[in-house]
C-alpha cells in the first residue's frame, strides 16, 4: 500500500484529519521520567498506545532522538508503531536535503533504517537531491513549501523574477511539486497552520497533493481556517500538532491527557470539514 493509500484509510478509519507529533523532550516529561533520555521510546510508546485511534499519522522528529543519542529508541518506536498502529502511516520528520549521492544515504535511513512511510524534505538544493527518495516506490515525501515559523517569508515569500509569471519562491516549490517534479506521485508539501491564507494559494496551485500542515496547538495557528483552506475532496491534510498533545499534562495521566488533547483537536478539525 502506498503512503497516500495509507493516508486516506487512516483519515476514514480514524475521523481524523490529526498527525501527532513526537518531539520527545526528556526535560518536560512527567515526574516519574523527567531528564531521563532512556525513557524517550517509554513515553513515545504511551503517547502512540492513548492516541493511535485519533490520528490519520504520527510524526516523529527525528533531532529530538538524535541529540539524546537515541536513535536505537526511534527504531524501536518505529517497530512499535508498526506493530501496535499498523493503519496509521509514520512521517519521519528529518528535513533533509543534500546532493544526489548523499540523499541516498539519508533516504536508506528513513525508509529502510527506520521504516518510515513518508519524510520531510527541503527542496532548495533542487530535484536531483529530491529524487533518490523518489526511487523508493510508495513511499511519501513532503517537501517544506510554505513553513510555519516567521522567518519562513525570508526566502519563501520572495519573488523569482526570471521565472514566468513571476510567482513567489514558495508557489513556485508548489506547482513543481505538483507537475514536473513529482515523476511517481510521492509527493506532499509542508504549509503551515499559521498562514491559511497561503494554504489556500498552495492548494489552488497543488490541487491533489497532501499537505502536512504544522503549527496549531503551541505555535496559536488556527485549526479551522487550516481546514478550510487546505481540504479538498482529493487532496488530503495532516494537521501536526506535538507539543500541545505530548505536554498537556506533566502528571502521571500525561498518556489520558494526551488522549483528550488529541481528541480535541480531532474534533475541532473534523467540526471545520465542509
Ligand atoms: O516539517 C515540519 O514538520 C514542520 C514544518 C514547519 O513549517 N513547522 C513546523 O513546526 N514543523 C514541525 O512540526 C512540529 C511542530 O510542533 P508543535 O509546535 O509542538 O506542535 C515540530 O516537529 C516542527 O519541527
Amino acid at each position: 500500500m502506498t503512503f497516500t493509500e495509507m493516508l486516506r484509510d487512516a483519515t476514514t478509519q480514524n475521523q481524523s484529519l490529526l498527525c501527532v507529533g513526537l518531539d520527545p523532550e526528556p526535560s518536560r516529561f512527567p515526574q516519574a521520567l523527567r531528564g531521563d533520555a532512556h525513557r524517550i521510546y517509554d513515553f513515545c510508546a504511551a503517547i502512540v498506545d492513548a492516541t493511535a485511534d485519533l490520528a490519520n499519522s504520527f510524526k516523529p522528529q527525528i533531532a529530538y532522538f538524535a541529540a539524546h543519542g537515541a536513535e536505537d529508541q526511534l527504531e524501536r518506536l518505529m517497530r512499535h508503531m508498526r506493530a501496535s498502529a499498523p493503519h496509521v502511516p509514520v512521517i519521519l520528520d528529518a528535513k533533509r536535503g543534500d546532493i544526489g549521492s548523499t540523499a541516498e544515504q539519508y533516504a536508506k535511513e528513513a525508509f529502510e533504517r527506520y521504516g518510515a512511510d513518508a519524510v520531510t524534505l527541503s527542496p532548495f538544493m533542487g530535484f536531483d537531491s529530491v529524487e533518490p527518495y523518489l526511487q523508493y516506490h510508495g513511499k511519501g515525501a513532503f517537501l517544506l513549501c510554505r513553513t510555519s515559523n516567521p522567518g519562513g517569508n525570508d526566502l519563501q515569500a520572495q519573488r523569482l523574477a526570471d521565472i514566468d509569471g513571476q510567482p513567489l519562491l514558495y508557489e513556485h516549490v508548489a506547482r513543481l511539486a505538483q507537475g514536473p517534479w513529482n515523476t511517481n506521485g510521492q509527493l506532499g508539501l509542508v504549509v503551515g497552520a499559521t498562514y491559511p491564507a497561503e494554504i489556500e494559494r498552495v492548494r489552488a496551485l497543488a490541487p491533489t497533493l497532501p499537505l502536512l500542515i504544522p503549527g496549531v496547538g503551541a505555535q496559536g495557528g488556527d485549526a479551522v481556517a487550516t481546514v478550510r483552506a487546505g481540504l479538498t475532496q482529493e487532496g488530503l491534510i495532516a494537521v501536526n500538532s506535538s507539543r500541545a498533545i505530548l505536554y498537556a499534562s506533566s502528571a502521571d495521566d500525561f498518556a489520558q491527557a494526551a488522549r483528550t488533547a488529541a481528541l480535541a483537536t480531532r474534533d475541532t478539525l473534523n467540526a471545520a470539514r465542509a
